[in-house]
């Protein structure tokens, strides 16, 4: 479904990831890991079209989208929950969630949204500021939710978010698998996490795949031996 060849791209005159080769097939789920810098969110915002690889392709459903721009990614079904969440604290709940639909050209909310994260409709009117940091993770989530995506990518979810929404996100994560063709790649940093949801682990290390398995075999030491300084 998709299929990253050979993937190039960095900042200017810097090379941040390198030959990376990817495949993910409908309703897989695809985790990344590395240590803090090595290029994890460079990549996702490569693939959503946030930045132009320097080589390489990307072909999605047969197409090749290495030069579409991300509001046309959008509208062809991908979905992306920046690191950081990258809500609107001046919007509210709603309009938030507005947004999503305008960047995936739907018209109305899909009720399964609110099933997930029941808050988002108890909070519609608040500003996306005024929730907690967790709230806004969900709300984050929602908005890449609202378009259907058919191709999510997810940036840290867990990150700095408390367990029991942790254990939500997991939830979630494990329904979209279980209910939809979606496929997924989820960057993330806590190793448990990655084997109750991924299918497969990639690990990044300066900006090239240094390791690939099936969730089944994953080797914790040898993971770890790649996310420790
Ligand atoms: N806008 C930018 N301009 C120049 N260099 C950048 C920019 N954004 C990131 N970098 C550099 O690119 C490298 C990879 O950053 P990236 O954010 O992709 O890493 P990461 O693996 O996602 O890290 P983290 O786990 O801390 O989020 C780092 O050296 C970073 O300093």
């Amino acid at each position: 479904m998709l299929s990253i060849q050979d993937l190039e791209a960095g900042y200017e005159d810097s090379m941040v990831i390198r030959s990376i080769n990817m495949n993910v097939e409908e309703n897989q789920v695809i985790c990344v890991m590395g240590r803090n810098g090595v290029g994890k969110t460079t990549l996702l915002k490569t693939i959503i079209g946030l930045i132009q690889p320097k080589n390489g392709k990307i072909q999605y459903k047969s197409g090749d989208i290495t030069k579409d721009r991300p509001s046309q990614r959008a509208r062809n079904g991908s979905g992306y929950v920046p690191q950081g969440r990258e809500i609107f604290p001046k919007l509210t709940v709603l309009e938030n969630l507005q947004l999503g639909l305008e960047a995936g050209n739907v018209k109305t909310i899909n009720e399964q949204v609110y099933e997930y994260f029941p808050i988002l409709k108890d909070f519609a009117k608040r500003n996306g500021g005024d929730l907690s940091g967790g709230q806004q993770q969900q709300l984050a989530i929602a908005r890449a939710l609202v378009s259907n995506p058919s191709f999510l990518l997810l940036d840290e979810p867990t990150e700095g978010i408390q367990p029991n929404i942790v254990e939500e996100i997991q939830a979630v994560i494990m329904d979209i698998k279980q209910s939809s063709q979606t496929s997924m790649i989820l960057v993330e940093q806590n190793l448990d996490f990655v084997k109750n949801v991924a299918d497969h682990l990639y690990v990044i290390d300066h900006g090239s795949i240094v390791y690939s398995s099936p969730i089944a075999n994953v080797e914790d030491e040898e993971v770890y031996r790649y996310l420790t300084v």
